[in-house]
């Protein structure tokens, strides 16, 4: 993802972290309309060139950057009704597809259990009266938009993904959200791994209401992929998936999450290259 020049400015800083305030749709949306319109200006709100050039920088953490309350607490509290309500009705599956069966209890038993997700759409989610959703996608997408125009570097909105890790334990171990092209054979994966090698940045926004440390489920970033089980101190950072935190950052970084003890809700955007 090439930036000008201007932009590579040494900075070193491991994690570039801000609180987005005021918010110009502080109003829960009347309509599906609204629920997209919202969502997008709130994206022109929270991310402005200060954000897009953090995303940008040198360093090792390829861009991570923590933006707090980046959607309020009355909008994440709607995106995770809609996750539960969509949870409920069975939609999420480990796959995304809708028509895969639940994990068994005999494989959770003998293998574990895994996050189970959901591929969707900003505009999908409105006309499925999900209005937290269509307007927590019409964020992230709006994301790219706002990113593309900042940095002069065509991006377009991917994948957006609803995933919860249901505790137990559930964790998501060391990988890259990239994957080269000529490193896997899309056509044995599932539709939405398929172009990922287009994935140029990834946006990840989490749903809680409330999170605290003994639940687990931390966000880990790796400056390198460890060699062994424990990372040098330097080379890690955690971010707790505080319900309205949203983390974007450069989409070839190795990352992982830890063990989750509590629900864990997470919608992520891939903003793929034009
Ligand atoms: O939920 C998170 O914090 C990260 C999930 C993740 O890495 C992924 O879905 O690729
Ligand atoms: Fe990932």
């Amino acid at each position: 993802f090439a930036v000008p020049n201007v932009w590579r400015d040494r900075d070193e800083t491991k994690l570039y972290a801000r609180t987005v305030t005021s918010s110009s749709s502080a109003q829960l949306p009347k309509d599906a309309a609204e629920a997209l319109a919202h969502g997008t200006a709130r994206a022109e709100e929270a991310i402005d060139m200060a954000v897009a050039k953090s995303l940008h920088r040198s360093g090792r953490f390829y861009g991570l950057t923590l933006l707090k309350d980046a959607v309020s607490p009355k909008m994440v509290q709607l995106m995770r009704a809609d996750s539960l309500k969509l949870h409920s009705q069975g939609r999420l599956t480990p796959s995304g597809d809708p028509d895969e069966p639940q994990l068994s209890e005999q494989y959770k038993k003998y293998l574990g259990s895994l996050p189970v997700l959901t591929i969707l759409s900003p505009q999908q989610a409105a006309d499925d009266g999900l209005l937290g959703l269509a307007y927590g996608g019409a964020f992230l997408s709006g994301l790219c938009a706002q990113l593309s125009e900042l940095a002069g570097k065509r991006l377009v909105p991917g994948t957006l993904q609803l995933a919860l890790y249901d505790g137990e334990g559930v964790a998501y171990q060391i990988h890259e959200d990239y994957v080269p092209k000529a490193d896997y054979d899309p056509e044995n994966l599932p539709e939405h791994h398929r172009e990922s090698y287009k994935r140029r940045v990834t946006a990840i926004l989490y749903l809680q209401d409330d999170w605290s440390e003994e639940l687990g489920g931390a966000f880990r970033a790796h400056a390198v992929r460890p060699k062994t089980d424990t990372p040098k101190p330097e080379d890690v950072i955690e971010v707790m998936p505080e319900g309205g935190s949203l983390i974007l950052f450069r989409s070839d970084m190795p990352h992982e999450v830890l063990p989750t003890y509590g629900q864990r809700f997470a919608l992520s955007m891939w903003c793929h290259a034009a």
